[in-house]
């Protein structure tokens, strides 16, 4: 029977929120089947198995056997025997445990085709979801969790949506920064319960494509990955823990004719897994994660923040001792892989307004229960005495048993207030969470319309995206050269348009699903309000004895440090947010920056081609502009945005001016004067126009970080005659 999972602390003794943590490796056994030869696994204890291996018959076979047999150790062997039961309770139970905590955990299924995956990550996959909701259901705060699924096969490099097999294949796209890659589009499925689960589970199941292979009759032919994700909503965000189940292919060897293509992708994607397996078990600094999807999508199980168990399949027959050797030897190798487990925690960015209403209201609240324990004491302690003299003793039980639970309502009642309150706030951030993000999808769609210049121009469609769409493809018939961009930028445009449409569309669709619930979360909070109003009403005519009006004193306590443990919040959301605008501001000044770079560099570029003087004020400018950019070099600390720079005013660069001009081939030299003033030179002006684009794209280059900026001279044959 599985235990209860919301302690925190029950699986993990370590109370530091990020720790460091070896992969758990098991191997099972999967049972000898009558048509399969000999044994050659022998499982010798829980930790324990041997591998027989070819005996030299030129010796003596039971000697040579002893030497060459291996012996391998893991966290956990699984015999023959084992059952689906056993194997869930000591690989994935504490992981279900983890994911309602806030933490990421991640199993997966390695080993050939016909080992036994499916059979154990099926089973893994329906005891974990129904142990998730059965914990669920039996915690205080059931409303306060939320659970979704998604359900992908990758198939010939293609990632499809098991739970909406409709849909074409799914892009995977990087969001940049260090984070794990989203699969764009993947539908999410917010479960209701474990019976819906299992609908959603065994629907997903139906469309993973499976067919016969030598050693399996139904092999399933792609990686399945299940993501599970659990949020739970706390005091300062939304705690959000992950369980992510992952039955990979298996490999097998160069098979029929039909099936050589998905083998290929299946033996890449999993030669890409062993060397990301071989890469961080070595220590290695740099794992190359890109080589397949699998690889990039488990990058958070391997090496990231996941607590992740592999469990490794074999045969125990003697005719797959090639692949059990392999297997056994990659999860050997896999046990020295080390993640840096850590829990994630959403915090929710909530509006200083959003946290003063709500403080306020609190501190409404604190005033008028004050003021009934004051006019309570108001009575004179003789009337107190009198009324009680009157009562009889099972009168005197009735009432306290009243105050009791007329306590606890007000009690339960403020609960559920601060859970609503916090809810609100939630979805107000929500929502301006999705401002931005519409923000940001119409962004795109102005990139690319003014991309194919059609930002100012009015455009031919009556309120339809799609005609929008259109006009990328031709539709508008505008011709390619008019609206600027080579077919491929056109192809990339409409993918791209196309997408940001059906992100917006999402997005609002979002949004109004968000804005429903605000309204419903409101009623239900006036309805509460008012039930505690209601509540307090009684309140003075009961209260006279000492131990009560401690009690509601409490209360007022409670009421006032949840007021001050949300100004703190709120102080703290308010520099967040500040930090955040900052960044966002000085992001777009960079973007700014580098244009203006982009243009100046040209127009410099430009001058110096033609010959053309410029005012000496004007080439001061230029000096100051190259000397800040300069400085900028050597104070710029942030990695991510290396802007592209002009080539300082640098010793090198005067050298290299010089040297051209002395031998007679420079047309820009510095040593111009007056009116006539040539700029610093850009680059060295060779004779020969090969030389020239040579000299100045590599001079440029050792500036730029970015080769689409590097400029390069334009023709002779360009210029006009003088
Ligand atoms: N531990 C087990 N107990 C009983 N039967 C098992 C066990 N493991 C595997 N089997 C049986 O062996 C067969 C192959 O197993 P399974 O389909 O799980 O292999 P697989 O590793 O997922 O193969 P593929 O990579 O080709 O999909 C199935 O009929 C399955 O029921």
């Amino acid at each position: 029977m599985t235990q209860s999972i919301l302690n925190p602390d029950k699986f993990h003794s370590s109370g530091r929120s990020v720790s460091e943590e070896k992969l758990m490796v098991a191997v099972r056994v999967r049972p000898l089947r009558g048509d399969e030869g000999p044994r050659i696994v022998h499982v010798v204890s829980d930790k324990m198995l041997v591998l027989e291996e070819e005996a030299d018959v030129r010796r003596d076979v039971l000697r040579q056997r002893r030497v060459n047999d291996k012996h391998y150790v893991y966290d956990r062997v699984f015999g023959e025997d084992s059952t689906q039961e056993d194997v869930y309770e000591v690989i994935c139970a504490p992981l279900v445990g983890d994911t309602l905590n806030g933490i990421a955990g991640a199993i997966f299924a390695y080993g050939a085709t016909g080992a036994g995956k499916t059979h154990t990550m099926s089973g893994l996959m329906s005891r974990a979801l129904n142990h998730l909701f059965t914990s669920i259901s039996e915690s205080d705060d059931t409303d306060s969790f939320d659970v979704k699924l998604s359900y992908i096969e990758i198939y010939n490099e293609n990632i499809r949506d098991l739970l909406n097999p409709g849909a074409g294949p799914l892009e995977l796209r990087d969001e940049g920064g260090s984070g794990p890659p989203v699969v764009a589009g993947l539908s999410e499925v917010r479960a209701l319960d474990a019976s819906h689960v299992a609908e959603l589970l065994a629907r997903g199941d139906r469309s993973r494509t499976a067919e016969p292979t030598y050693a399996n009759q139904h092999s399933s032919r792609g990686h399945a990955l299940l993501s599970v994700s659990v949020s739970k909503t706390v005091s300062n965000g939304i705690q959000r823990g992950r369980l992510f189940l992952i039955d990979l292919a298996g490999s097998e060897r160069a098979g029929l004719r039909a099936r050589r293509l998905e083998g290929a992708h299946i033996n890449r994607s999993l030669l890409a897994l062993g060397n990301c397996i071989m890469a961080l078990s070595g220590g290695a600094r740099y794992v190359n994660y890109r080589d397949s999807k699998l690889t990039r999508l488990l990058r958070e199980v391997l090496g990231g923040r996941c607590r992740t168990a592999m469990v490794a399949h074999v045969s125990p027959a003697a005719t797959h001792r090639d692949t059990t050797r392999s297997t056994l030897h990659y999860a050997q190798r896999a046990s020295a892989i080390t993640n840096k487990v850590e829990r994630e925690l959403i915090e929710t960015p909530m509006h200083l307004s959003q946290y003063r209403n709500v403080i306020h209201e609190l501190r409404d609240e604190i005033a008028r229960l004050k003021t009934k324990m004051k006019d309570d004491r108001s009575k004179s302690r003789d009337e107190q005495l009198k009324i009680n003299e009157v009562l009889s003793k099972e009168e005197c039980e009735e009432k306290s048993a009243h105050l009791k639970s007329l306590r606890e309502s007000i009690v339960s009642t403020f609960k559920q207030q601060m859970r609503l309150r916090r809810r609100l706030m939630e979805l107000d951030s929500h929502l301006l969470g999705l401002a931005l993000d519409a923000e940001r999808q119409h962004a795109a769609i102005s990139h690319w319309e003014a991309r194919f210049n059609r930002l100012y121009k009015p455009i031919s469609f009556t309120g339809s995206r799609l005609s929008t769409q259109q006009s990328y493809r031709g539709g508008t018939g505008a011709s390619s050269t008019a609206s600027g961009g080579s077919g491929s930028e056109r192809a990339e445009a409409e993918v791209a348009v196309e997408q940001a449409w059906a992100e917006l569309a999402a997005v609002e669709r979002e949004q109004e699903t968000a804005r429903a619930e605000r309204l419903r979360i409101e009623r239900q909070l006036e309805q509460v309000r008012l039930r505690g109003a209601q509540l307090e009403q009684e309140l003075p005519a009961h209260i006279e004895n000492g131990p009560e009006r401690e009690v509601l004193s409490l209360v007022c306590r409670v009421h006032e440090l949840e007021a001050d443990k949300l100004a703190l919040q709120g102080e703290r959301a308010a520099r967040a947010h500040e930090l955040r605008r900052r960044d966002l501001a000085l992001q777009r000044r960079d973007a700014q920056r580098r244009l203006t770079d982009e243009i100046i560099t040209r127009q410099r570029r430009a001058l110096e081609e033609y010959g053309i003087g410029v005012q000496q004020d004007l080439a001061q400018l230029y000096e100051l502009y190259q000397q800040e950019i300069h400085a900028s070099t050597y104070t710029d600390s942030n990695d991510y945005y290396t802007p592209y720079r002009l080539p300082p005013i640098s010793l090198s660069m005067s050298e290299l001016a010089w040297s051209e001009s002395s031998s007679g081939s420079g047309r820009g030299s510095s040593s111009g004067s007056g009116g006539d003033r040539r700029l610093p030179q850009l680059a060295p002006t060779p004779r020969p126009r090969t030389r020239y684009s040579q000299a100045s794209a590599t001079t440029l280059k050792r500036y730029s970080s970015d080769d689409s900026l590097v400029i390069t001279a334009p023709r002779a044959s360009d210029r006009a005659a003088p």
